[in-house]
């Protein structure tokens, strides 16, 4: 049971093509690849080194006969083993060998034998060995290869393991769309995507629509790119970094894309987001690669989006991750006071959150300028949906300005989104062009969620027809209340009903009287319920978060406290997210209970408020109600015409577009 009013979707639908993570390395053939390589590898040691396995071992005893007869030429000796030659080859087994050896072992001639020394020592044996002229040394025992081939082949299996790694890297990074070459197994190398004009599709000022005081501000930037001699003639430094400031979706990427674009330089682009998984050490180098590349290509763009990931003024980033990510920070700003100003590499960043960001960031030299990138008022919204359906079919009746002016706080990325959901809601029912009502179906859903096909019980959907009711007619009946464009109780997303109220137009500043309208407004839905049935259900909840949240900025930031009067007593935390309910600053015990008064105060003075105007307002609300059961959906039109009552009078000093 949703309030529909002009909020905007917090969500952005983020379509961006391209943004691939970490390379994946291939599962399927993994292991039978290195069991492959194993075995390859097991048989060429083998093919190689048979001689180590030639030495034919022969008991200690008939080592010590064979000295004593004169018979051992050299021996080598490693811990208890010891290796040698026969002077003339003998029979092995030996005649007076055991009837065992004998049966189990064809007879055979043996020069080189090897023999372990028993574990009691044998004092005399290196007099014995002396005194028979045997040739002792300590040389390695796998004589008969040189020790290039045995160094090859003790190191072979981690050599050819190491290669697979590598091709396996470079394979999954080339899948990746990545890392142009460089450093042995990547790991300091930026993903930096680099998108061509020649081979993407060139984005260009064209293809962005609605914001044009940031793109204003960007002309000046492309115009440096392309003829960087005018400007560095007059002795003019370039332009390090800009910060692009906005919330999701309005396109801050997209600009970044269309400088490059319109310039027509190499574009390359990482998000703050990746460095935060990474090895300590990992980030710097990344960044001073993407510095790198984007110098060695020069005139050229880097665009680091979410910044404020990285960006978060240092000492008091989340656990963890810290020193990573202050050495990725410092990396940064090393890489941007080394241009020389000549260099033609401009740096934009990106982020919701400029509030956070270290200050250091924002130093002369480094992210000096700031674009705000602001939702699209009205007319902007048009121009950007504009934009997206150029290469749809629109019908007669499909009026973008209609379509523009039913959707403030929608954000670009939205509104892409909503062009997308009309088509494909076109084609499902069978149409050749898109209408508007495929666009205002769509944008319910977008903002609602999809239908959900839940089956209420018959006493649940009259009172959820009361709920919306509720909110419906007080938005006809309070002074300065939104219009109430539509009304429905078909279950959607976490909603089971929804009144639709927008604005005549964007409105950058509220009056008070509008404000306490929207909350009156808000607990609409409680109050009809608690009207016609006396009991209270879970349904509000909602409600009244949001009216809480309206009521308790209005104490605590917008002065609108009689008793609290014009104090600042909530940060304003960020104003590109949202409006939730803000931490309330360090005050006196005291004062937080007199925001929670004051709050209170307000609204239970509209919980009153609304009570009364709907039981003065019941036979219209019962006919409205009549109306939801049978028809489930209730335009502004229908609206009117079932409750009889005239929209909702105007506030006198209601200052539409003013900004102050
Ligand atoms: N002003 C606009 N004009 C035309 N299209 C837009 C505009 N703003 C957003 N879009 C569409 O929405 C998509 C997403 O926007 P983009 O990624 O540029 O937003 P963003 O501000 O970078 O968002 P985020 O902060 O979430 O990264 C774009 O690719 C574009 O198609
Ligand atoms: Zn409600």
């Amino acid at each position: 049971m949703k309030n529909g009013n002009n909020s905007s979707s917090g969500n952005s639908f983020n379509n961006t093509p391209g943004r691939p993570g970490a390379p994946r390395l291939p599962q399927r053939n993994f292991w039978l690849i290195i069991l492959l390589i194993l075995v390859g590898n097991y048989l060429v040691t083998q093919w190689f080194l048979p001689d180590a396995n030639q030495a034919v071992p022969v008991p200690y005893t008939t080592f010590k006969e064979q000295v004593a007869n004169g018979n051992v030429l050299s021996i080598h000796n490693q811990g208890q083993i010891i290796q040698g030659q026969f002077n003339h080859p003998v029979t092995l087994p030996l005649a007076e060998g055991t009837a065992q050896q004998a049966a189990s072992e064809p007879p055979r001639n043996v020069t080189a034998f090897s023999t372990v020394v028993p574990d009691f020592t044998d004092p005399g044996l290196a007099s014995f060995l002396a005194n028979h002229n045997v040739n002792i040394s300590a040389t390695p025992i796998q004589d008969g290869s040189s020790s290039l081939t045995s160094l090859l082949f003790g190191f072979g299996p981690v050599l050819l393991i190491i290669f697979f790694y590598v091709w396996l890297y470079r394979r999954a990074s080339k899948q990746a769309g990545g890392a142009l070459g460089g450093s042995m197994f990547g790991m300091g190398k930026s993903k930096a995507r680099r998108y061509d004009h020649e081979q993407d599709k060139k984005i260009t000022f064209e293809d962005v629509a609605g914001i044009d005081e940031a793109e204003n501000e960007l002309v000046e930037i492309v115009d440096f790119l392309k003829n960087p001699k005018k400007y560095t003639a007059l002795g003019a430094t370039a332009p390090r970094g800009i910060l692009l400031v906005g919330a999701p979706g309005t396109g801050k990427t997209l600009l970044a894309k269309a400088v490059a674009g319109e310039a027509q330089v190499p574009f390359f682009s990482m998000s703050g987001s990746e460095f935060v998984e990474m090895i300590v050490g990992v980030g710097a180098a990344r960044v001073r690669d993407l510095f790198k590349q984007a110098r060695e290509h020069a005139p050229s763009i880097i665009f680091i989006d979410e910044i404020d990931s990285i960006g978060r003024a240092r000492g008091q980033a989340v656990m963890g991750g810290a020193s990573e990510q202050e050495q990725t920070l410092n990396q940064i700003l090393t890489e941007m006071d080394g241009f020389s100003g000549k260099e033609e590499v401009i740096v934009l960043a990106a982020t919701n959150q400029p509030e956070i960001l270290d200050k250091a960031l924002l130093r002369a030299g480094r992210f000096d300028r700031r674009v705000v990138v602001n939702l699209p008022d009205k007319i902007g919204r048009e121009a950007i949906l504009q934009v997206h359906t150029r290469n749809k079919p629109l019908a007669q009746d499909a009026d973008l300005m209609e379509v523009a002016a039913t959707t403030p706080g929608l954000s670009g990325a939205d509104l892409k989104n909503l062009c997308n959901e009309a088509a494909l809601l076109a084609a499902k029912r069978g149409q050749h062009e898109i209408h508007l009502k495929d666009f205002i179906d769509s944008l319910e859903k977008i903002i609602l969620g999809p239908e959900r096909p839940i089956i209420l019980s018959p006493a649940d959907r009259e009172r959820i027809a009361y709920h919306e009711s509720g909110h419906a007619i007080l938005g006809l009946v309070v002074p300065g209340a939104d219009p109430v464009n539509r009304v429905s109780i078909v279950p959607r997303g976490q909603a089971l009903g929804v009144t639709y109220q927008r604005p005549p137009a964007d409105r950058y500043n509220y009056p008070e009287a509008y404000l306490r309208a929207r909350i009156i407004g808000m607990l609409g839905g409680r109050a009809a319920e608690e009207i016609v049935y006396g009991t209270k259900t879970t349904g509000a909840e909602n409600d009244i978060e949001q009216a809480t949240d309206l009521a308790h900025n209005m104490v605590t930031r917008w002065g609108m406290s009689e008793k609290l009067g014009m104090v600042k007593l909530a940060a304003r935390q960020n104003q590109y997210l949202g409006m939730g309910q803000r931490q309330l600053d360090a005050v006196s015990e005291q004062t937080a209970a007199l925001v929670d008064e004051e709050v209170h105060k307000i609204i239970n003075n509209s919980h009153e408020q609304a009570k009364q105007l709907l039981r003065d307002h019941r036979p219209q609300l019962d006919a409205l109600v009549t109306a939801l059961l049978e028809r489930e959906t209730l335009d502004e039109h229908e609206i009117l015409d079932v409750t009889g009552l005239p929209p909702a009078p105007a506030l006198k000093d209601l200052p539409n577009q003013a900004k102050l």
